[in-house]
């Protein structure tokens, strides 16, 4: 993959909790990108089970953990609709070349977003292959369709999602800094669920 120095990887999560997918995500993310900007969001496809709030202060404990100079959290980026997203990055960085990351599991959902096509114009769609949804030249030509450029990243996510904690919360799906604050609250029923 050819990047400029002004290259910018956008990852937005609901971080419904964020788990050790997002965590392996974020970390390749940094060795790629020379600048990685990440932040939680409300996804108006979604019934959230904790408020944004707690979400963001659980996605900056993992991105505190990671702990890399070149990744870091914006909430102000935060927005169900990524064209407003993008809106907000263009300002705070004007001179960017953005690079919008998706797990292979959305990219038959983009070009449903609201204004996909003008948010194909202006980033490309960089896609984390994740174990489990392979994606078709269908889908691939759904988004080219729209003016989207596609870039494939070089790595593959194992299996994880947040869904699966929250159906049964268990401390191995999710990075053991998150668990202390989900204690505390008791978030998810992890303190009725002590694995
Ligand atoms: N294990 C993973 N591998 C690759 N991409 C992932 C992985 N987990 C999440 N993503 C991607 O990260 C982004 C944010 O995902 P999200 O926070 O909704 O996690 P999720 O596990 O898909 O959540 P849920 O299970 O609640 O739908 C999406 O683009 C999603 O495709
Ligand atoms: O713009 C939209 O219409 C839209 C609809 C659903 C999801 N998104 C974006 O997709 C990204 C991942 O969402 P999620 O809920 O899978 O974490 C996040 O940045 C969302 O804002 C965007």
């Amino acid at each position: 993959m050819k990047l400029k120095n002004n290259s910018i990887a956008l990852f937005g999560t609901s971080a419904d909790p964020p788990t050790l997918g997002h965590e392996a995500l974020l970390s390749e993310l940094t060795k790629i990108f020379p600048k990685v900007i990440t932040w939680a969001s409300d996804n108006p496809d979604k019934n959230h089970q904790i408020p944004l709030l707690k979400r963001t202060q659980l996605l900056r404990i993992l991105v505190k953990k990671i702990s890399h100079p070149k990744l870091e959290l914006v909430q102000e980026l935060s927005s169900p609709r990524t064209i407003h997203t993008l809106k907000k990055a263009f300002q705070l960085w004007p001179e960017a070349s953005f690079s919008f990351v998706i797990g292979s599991d959305l990219a038959m959902h983009v070009p449903k977003w609201l204004n996909a096509k003008s948010i194909l114009s202006k980033v490309r769609i960089a896609i984390a292959m994740r174990d489990g949804w392979p994606i078709s030249d269908v889908q691939l030509a759904e988004i080219k369709k729209l003016g989207g450029k596609i870039e494939i990243l070089p790595f593959t996510i194992p299996e994880s999602s947040s869904s699966k904690f929250r159906e049964r919360p268990q401390k191995v799906l999710i990075p053991k800094e998150l668990v202390p604050l989900l204690l505390e609250e008791n978030l998810y029923g992890l303190a009725d669920n002590r694995k």
